[in-house]
């Protein structure tokens, strides 16, 4: 998978060059490519914001700078199309299905913007040659896209197939299809057995495979009603079907 990012703060993601994602690209499983949008803005001072037409706060990004920045990563007569993911408080929420779908991509764009957004203009004229996902990672509001990307480039990347170890799994994913479907994950433990007076549970010691599979879903059931009762309902509406529980 090929992933291009255009920013204005193109060091924001340099955590891409660590863990997961950076040994993803030493070997070769993920090429990611940072744009500088700055360089596509030919004034003295590398204009790419102005005031908002119609007035109100802040900034609104220029469509000139940042129409150019996506022309020159991916041509209009150029070899394939990326999808290009603009993050936005107004987008659809990320969720670990769009993680899936993203990961079934060949080339994905980012475009974190700044300020009050990108001019819709440049989305509406970019939708002509390539599909456009506006996205929001959470209810929560941020200063910009870039930690957005950050976020969706993790979830996706640890998809990709030769990623994880074998000894990581999405498997077992709190959001993955399977048995433990939408519950989130229990509580996990490691040596010693016995720290500060806390013992391990002695289910997780007994090498009985199915009471330890039974526990662990106990404990998921327990933390999901506890933290995300929303997801529970969905299990017991029905929502999630059999293959996502019985898998
Ligand atoms: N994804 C996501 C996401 C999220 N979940 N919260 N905030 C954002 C996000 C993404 C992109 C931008 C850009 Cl460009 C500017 N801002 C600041 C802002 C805040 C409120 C209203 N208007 C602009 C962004 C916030």
């Amino acid at each position: 998978m090929r992933i291009d990012v255009v920013s204005i703060f193109p060091e924001y993601l340099a955590p891409l060059d660590v863990s997961l994602v950076g040994k993803a690209r030493a070997k070769g499983l993920l090429d990611v490519r940072l744009h500088q949008l700055r360089d596509q803005a030919h004034d003295v001072h590398r204009t790419v914001d102005d005031t908002p037409y119609g007035g109100g706060p802040g900034m609104v990004m220029k469509p000139e700078p940042w129409a150019a920045a996506l022309e020159a990563v991916a041509p209009p007569d150029g070899e394939g199309v990326p999808r290009l993911i603009v993050p936005t408080p107004s987008g659809r929420p990320f969720t670990q299905e769009l993680a899936v779908e993203l990961a079934s991509e060949p080339w994905l764009l980012f475009a974190p913007a700044r300020y009050e957004g990108i001019d819709r203009r440049v989305i509406e004229d970019a939708a002509t040659r390539m599909r456009v996902d506006e996205v929001s990672i959470g209810d929560y509001v941020l200063a910009g896209g870039e930690v957005a990307v950050l976020v969706m480039v993790e979830a996706v990347a640890r998809l990709l197939p030769g990623v994880l170890g074998n000894a990581e799994s999405v498997r077992d994913d709190s959001f993955a299809p399977g048995a433990m479907a939408n519950l989130l994950e229990g509580p996990v433990y490691t040596k010693p057995a016995e720290w500060r007076g806390r013992e391990v549970p002695p289910v997780l010691l007994s090498g009985n495979h199915g009471a330890i599979a039974r526990w662990r879903r106990d404990q998921a059931l327990r933390r999901t009603a506890e933290n995300r009762p929303d997801l529970l309902e969905r299990l017991t509406s029905g929502d999630v079907d059999k293959h996502d529980r019985a898998a």
